[in-house]
């Protein structure tokens, strides 16, 4: 395609919305008008069932469920008047509750203010608020945040040692839906302990976020702790941002939270149009479509060019992979679908993959994250008419020509700078267009089975050390691997066993290993 047709390409599918200030480019993705045609009754089905989800049909078959994230931003969508109106009361709660600890009238016992936020979960119950916070956070924020987001005990460590001074003046918030995801819980119990080596009453620190009558949320009734908000059973992990699970953390840290629901709520009224063409959700959709067969065959890797969109691709990862990748699609055949996700930022991934897209294996599609606005100010010259800014906006448009030139295809959107309306309009944005890939697709994008293999994984994992623990306490001399597995009725799984053996010995707890432990059926075991 010559320049000048590519310029025409470009201005018959580049999509603008004045009202966000947001435009879409799909140029550069190689579809024809044929592809558009023959995508077009899947997109009227697609449009029929989002307009079914959001007046409140079980769009969650597996789970029972209706998907109710859009109401979060706009409650008079909300199917019936009691959900309407718990989406306003939690608003307020949150609005109300977090003025308080800004202001010290909510404070910690001997304190004057809150000084630190720690937010305990995992998933969508931390990715959300973890991206949020990179990208909205003030530079000197009235609370700072801090995560743990994992079970790794020295992550846990490093997390709460440097807060250590700061523990008296640190606000807890345990976010999990189920109220009963083992990293969070065990989090909350490392967390829980340092507050009380320190002779400090946790439950005057700590608040939940979580499900109606979960574990977490009978815990938090009946240790008295500071407060509760609510995880709808309408609203999925991954798109709990714009719940309490984002919106608390958020409203903390001083971040206009109507503004990032108005975005969300703007972007849904143009992403709700049933018109392709005018639709840049449906838009990024038959890209993604376009770019992988609708089967997942490319990759789709996220480069925003701005630091502080950092996090914009791992939010994204949970958000369509979680979705997208299913074994079977609504009518039971396999399909194993999904689209893998990753990314970064620009023009850092210049000086890293970016070797791989412009000349590697052909195996991605590229979205470019352009932000117009470059910063608040006066940007100097580093070179006589050239600012840093300059030099990224260059940066973005080499490498988007340097990879369609090579036949590696992109999409780019670009939003007139980073802040509360234009978070919330980009969350709302993928929300939609996932959404709408499933109906093209034909999956359900709401549940997750997938990972609770390996949750059952993991507990009979446990099972089996405690197992091991006991028969090695009772065991009258060393038994070697064979023999312990013997015992512990698990020869097929005597790999897991001599892993956590392996494990147990190296933190030196109730196991010794004696002998070469990379010659697993020589060793001998004992108890500690
Ligand atoms: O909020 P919860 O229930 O702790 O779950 C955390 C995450 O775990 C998952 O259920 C997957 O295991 C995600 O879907 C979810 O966001």
């Amino acid at each position: 395609m010559d320049a000048a047709a590519l310029w025409q390409r470009y201005q018959d599918w580049l999509f603008y919305d004045a009202g966000l200030g947001f435009y879409l480019d799909i140029s550069r993705m190689r579809f024809d008008e044929a592809f558009v045609e023959q995508m077009q009754p899947r997109f009227n089905k697609a449009f029929e069932d989002m307009a079914a989800l959001e007046a409140g049909a079980i769009a969650n078959p597996d789970e029972n469920r209706m998907v109710g994230h859009y109401w979060l931003r706009d409650p008079d969508l909300a199917p019936t008047s009691i959900i309407r109106q718990d989406i306003i009361d939690t608003l307020v709660y949150i609005e109300e509750f977090s003025s308080k600890v800004r202001t010290g009238v909510i404070h910690p016992p001997d304190r004057e203010k809150f000084t630190d936020i720690l937010s305990i979960g995992i998933g969508g119950s931390a990715l959300g608020p973890q991206f949020v916070a990179q990208a909205l956070g003030p530079d000197f924020p009235p609370l700072e945040v801090h995560f743990i987001d994992n079970t790794d005990p020295e992550g846990i460590d490093r997390t709460l040692s440097r807060l250590a001074e700061r523990l008296s003046t640190t606000l807890v918030i345990v976010t999990s839906k189920s109220g009963g995801t083992q990293e969070t819980r065990n989090g909350m119990i490392e967390t829980k302990y340092r507050y009380e080596a320190q002779g400090l009453d946790f439950s005057k620190y700590a608040i939940a976020v979580t499900g109606a009558s979960s574990n977490l949320e009978k815990m938090a009734h009946s240790q008295g702790w500071l407060a509760t908000f609510p995880m709808h059973d309408w609203v999925g992990g991954r798109t709990s941002e714009l719940s309490a699970v984002g919106l608390l953390p958020a409203a903390l840290q001083g971040i206009d939270i109507r503004s990032i629901l108005g975005g969300a709520k703007q972007m849904d009224g143009v992403t709700r149009t049933p018109e392709l063409s005018q639709n840049p959700a449906a838009l990024l959709a038959l890209a993604w479509y376009h770019a992988g067969n609708g089967k997942g065959e490319k990759d789709m890797v996220i480069l925003p060019y701005k630091d502080s969109l950092l996090l914009f691709s791992r939010y994204l990862q949970q958000l369509v992979m979680e979705s997208l990748g299913k074994e079977k699609d609504l009518d039971g055949n396999v399909v194993y679908q999904g689209i893998a996700v990753y990314g970064n930022k620009g023009s850092t991934d210049q000086h890293a993959y970016v070797q791989q897209l412009r000349e590697g294996v052909p195996s991605f599609f590229v979205t470019f994250i352009e932000v117009l606005e470059d910063r608040q100010g006066e940007s100097v010259q580093v070179e006589p008419g050239i600012t840093s800014g300059d030099y990224l906006f260059g940066f973005l448009q080499g490498t988007r020509q340097a990879l369609f030139d090579n036949g590696r295809e992109s999409i780019t959107l670009t939003i007139p700078q980073v802040n509360a309306h234009t978070v919330g309009a980009l969350i709302a944005l993928y929300e939609r267009a996932v959404g709408l890939y499933a109906s093209l697709v034909n999956i359900n994008a709401y549940h997750q089975p997938g990972v609770e293999a390996g949750k059952k994984a993991a507990a009979s994992v446990l099972e089996l050390q405690l197992q091991a623990v006991q028969i090695l306490q009772a065991a009258e001399e060393p038994l070697s691997l064979q023999s312990l597995a013997e015992k512990m009725g698990a020869t097929h799984d005597i790999e897991t066993v001599y892993k956590l053996v392996r494990h147990l010995h190296a933190n030196q707890r109730q196991v010794v290993i004696q002998g070469d432990p990379g010659l697993p059926s020589e060793i001998r075991l004992s108890a500690l």
